[in-house]
């Protein structure tokens, strides 16, 4: 990002939300009595800000329940207008918009899978033209923090300042005992290149269990995310989509109820104190770090030009495979993961290969960055 967006906070638009601020109801709105049973229930809570109900579902195969349509706003509608909660749902299509502007729906957001697609986003973009709306912009299926970036400047460019992100997660080929993958490194560059977005993060899609929620929204929070987005249902177990996912509003209560809400600076300026001594340590060690492996990389460098003057291969695999061995026994003695050290040691792997390459084929380092 370039520029700074000239974004809205939370708090401007929706001055009744909390921090965080809590985002709940079903994933697809089924009928009427659902809806306002569900916000009366959710509003009792005291603890949710934001109605939400999917009215339009794109599923990944036909044949599924795809929402209610357009009746579904009269339903958001009564559901609003009996308990105070302000509503929102999914768009996906210019018609989708004109239908929630009409029915004043109140903050909308946009589907992953409509976030991976630039011409949908631009033509919701376009069709939001000039309308002071609050959109909330889900990440796209597959891990592209371009494209997430992308249609929020969509939406910025066509005069929308009222956005916020959510994070619901990367679909993956590999099935785990999460739904989607939460790649909490994407959401924690995106708030480092876009710090004047908030980020809302939504556990429901991550996990796609009920159990898994509160420990994917405690996470959440503690990496300082703005909000939480989690689906609830009169009957869970009922459900017409999504139904291992969705928890009652009174589980719901019980969950927030549970979580830790935690700052971002220590209460007083002792803590500060010993939070700023243990960074101290930190620093030293990172510099013990940095310097060992610039000598590191000066000794693959020396070996580069050892195997240049003696032509033997870059690559050697039993070498690697005996340090990966040793190295992963000893890290594990000591306490790191396992998957943390193989990832770091595939990293440092690899640019010594890339030294020996520049050192070996005298290649200028701009050449090296390009053939990475
Ligand atoms: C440095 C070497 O080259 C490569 C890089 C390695 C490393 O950085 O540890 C290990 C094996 C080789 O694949 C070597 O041959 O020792």
């Amino acid at each position: 990002m370039s520029h700074p967006l000239a974004l809205r906070p939370i708090s401007s638009w929706l001055p009744t939300a909390g921090r965080p601020l809590i985002i709940s109801g079903p994933c697809s709105a089924e009928n009427e009595n659902q809806m306002v049973q569900t916000a009366q229930q959710l509003a009792a809570t005291g603890r949710v800000h934001l109605l939400r109900a999917g009215i339009w579902k794109p599923r990944t195969r036909p044949g599924q329940f795809e929402g209610a349509g357009q009746i579904g706003l009269e339903w958001l509608q009564s559901a609003r207008q009996a308990s105070g909660l302000p509503i929102c749902t999914e768009v996906a299509t210019a018609a989708h918009v004109e239908a929630c502007l009409h029915a004043g729906v109140d903050v909308l957001w946009i589907g992953a899978r409509t976030t991976v697609n630039p011409f949908s986003v631009q033509e919701i973009a376009d069709a939001l033209q000039g309308v002071d709306i609050p959109v909330l912009v889900k990440n796209p299926v597959n891990p592209d923090l371009e494209l997430w970036i992308g249609a929020l400047e969509r939406l910025h460019k066509a005069g929308l300042y009222k956005l916020a992100a959510i994070h619901r997660g990367f679909s993956s080929f590999e099935k785990g005992p999460l739904r989607n993958a939460p790649m909490w490194d994407l959401p924690i560059e995106l708030k480092t290149r876009v710090p004047e977005l908030q980020i809302i993060c939504d556990p429901s899609h991550i996990a796609g269990h009920r159990e898994l929620l509160s420990f994917i929204a405690q996470k959440a929070l503690d990496l300082d995310m703005d909000g939480l987005m989690i689906e609830s249902h009169l009957c869970p177990d009922l459900a017409l989509s999504d139904v291992r996912q969705q928890i009652s509003p009174a589980t719901l209560a019980r969950l927030l109820e549970g979580l830790e809400i935690r700052t971002p600076s220590p209460a007083s300026e002792q803590l500060k104190d010993s939070l700023s001594q243990l960074r101290d340590q930190i620093d030293l060690l990172d510099d013990d770090i940095m310097q060992k492996l610039a000598a590191r990389m000066k000794i693959s460098e020396k070996i580069g030009q050892y195997k240049k003057e003696n032509k033997v291969t870059i690559l050697q695999v039993s070498r690697w495979e005996e340090i990966m061995h040793s190295r992963l026994a000893m890290a594990g003695a000591m306490g790191l993961s396992r998957g943390f050290t193989e990832s770091f040691l595939k990293l440092v792997h690899q640019e010594s290969i890339e030294v020996q390459n520049w050192i070996m084929n005298e290649l200028a380092p701009q050449a090296v960055v390009m053939k990475k």
